[in-house]
């Protein structure tokens, strides 16, 4: 696969304040990146940073092997290449949802934007909708209106700024396998923002965690969700439970719960210390009069539980499959076999 976007040490600062800083990434052909993080981190900015929306950019932006921004350059959005779209998907209330989508396909017979508009209108499936006007158009029918007018003239690469957060969540899911078809059959890479971690790892291929004007991890979504470099990463994508341990051999560590042992030899070295990051699903409950746990909250959530549970000074939670533990009830608590990470 070859890459599609390059952005090299990429800095913004609204007056003082630095809200981009340094950022590095690359997006491959056909491939899907979710900028995640929490408000105020800089998502935004950076996708407005790719789209030439943004003043003041520092860095270099490069789309196929073209320069779109560097030092004394920045090539206006209309010349770019990119196709956005914006949380609120921007469509022109006056126009005709086929008026929409010709609206940027510019130096073209009649005929032709005539037949283009009908190929998108296939693609998103709104044929015969041609004619409505945007308000006469449900939510998800106008984020079809949106995607088929980005990508009428051809972008190599389009943007989307929260592109589900007006979207029923019951349709959610099949708009998002919907929508990552249509970039795929069109050969389009993109980027998105989204500051919801399973919209992230539903649509993308590859998350961006950002933090601070700056990208603290990216890779594919398990692999951060398995492997997070901290602390931060490890708590957006899911939090869990921190132990005291210390590196006992190779593959284990010893803690208040006892002696773990991980699936991976550890990176650390012997007598090591660091937070053991226990997720809820993989500690592993069984009901004992002797054990050293008790369950003091149960939250029943249908196919699970989620459990609170004390053992002495330490309150875990547990995410288990089995519903019959009570609050009161006596438990053993151990850890289910995993590479074992420290943070
Ligand atoms: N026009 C502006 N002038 C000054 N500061 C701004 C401006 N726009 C954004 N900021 C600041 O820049 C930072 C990054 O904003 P940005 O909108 O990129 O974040 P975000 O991650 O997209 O947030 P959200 O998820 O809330 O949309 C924030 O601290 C914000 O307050």
């Amino acid at each position: 696969m070859t890459t599609t976007l390059e952005l090299k040490q990429l800095r913004c600062n609204y007056d003082d304040k630095t809200v981009l800083d340094g950022i590095n990434l690359t997006v491959k052909d056909n491939e899907i990146l979710a900028l995640l993080g929490p408000s105020g981190c800089g998502k935004t900015t950076l996708l407005r940073a790719i789209a030439g929306l943004q003043a003041d950019v520092q860095g270099e932006i490069w789309l196929q092997q073209r320069c779109l921004t560097a030092a004394g350059k920045q090539l206006p959005p209309e010349q770019r290449n990119v196709g956005i779209i914006f949380q609120d998907y921007a469509l022109f209330p006056h126009l005709t949802v086929a008026d929409n989508i010709s609206f940027g396909l510019q130096g073209m017979t009649s005929a032709c934007k005539r037949e283009r508009v009908n190929e998108m209108l296939e693609l998103v499936r709104l044929e015969g909708l041609g004619k409505r006007y945007i308000h006469q158009l449900s939510g998800g029918q106008q984020q079809r209106v949106a995607i088929a007018r980005a990508l009428a003239y051809r972008p190599k690469l389009l943007l989307l700024d929260e592109p589900f957060s007006n979207i029923d969540s019951q349709v959610r899911t099949e708009m998002m396998r919907e929508i990552r078809q249509i970039l795929q059959s069109q050969k389009v890479s993109a980027v998105f923002v989204t500051h919801a971690k399973e919209e992230a790892f539903a649509f993308a291929d590859k998350l961006a965690l950002m933090h601070q004007g700056q990208v603290v991890q990216q890779g594919q979504a398990e692999q951060l969700y398995r492997f997070p470099a901290s602390r931060f990463v490890a708590d957006f994508l899911g939090g869990g439970n921190y132990l005291d341990a210390v590196v006992s051999a190779v593959d284990e560590v010893e803690t208040p719960l006892g002696s773990i042992k991980s699936l991976n030899p550890l990176s650390y070295p012997p007598a090591h210390q660091g937070k053991l990051l226990l997720r809820p699903q993989q500690l592993n409950l069984v009901a004992d009069d002797d054990g050293s746990g008790i369950v003091t909250a149960r939250n029943f959530s249908g196919t699970y539980c989620d459990y609170q549970v004390e053992v002495g000074p330490i309150s875990l939670a547990v995410r288990s499959e089995r519903l019959d533990l009570a609050q009161g009830a006596k438990v053993a608590v151990s850890a289910l076999p995993h590479a074992l990470i420290l943070l």
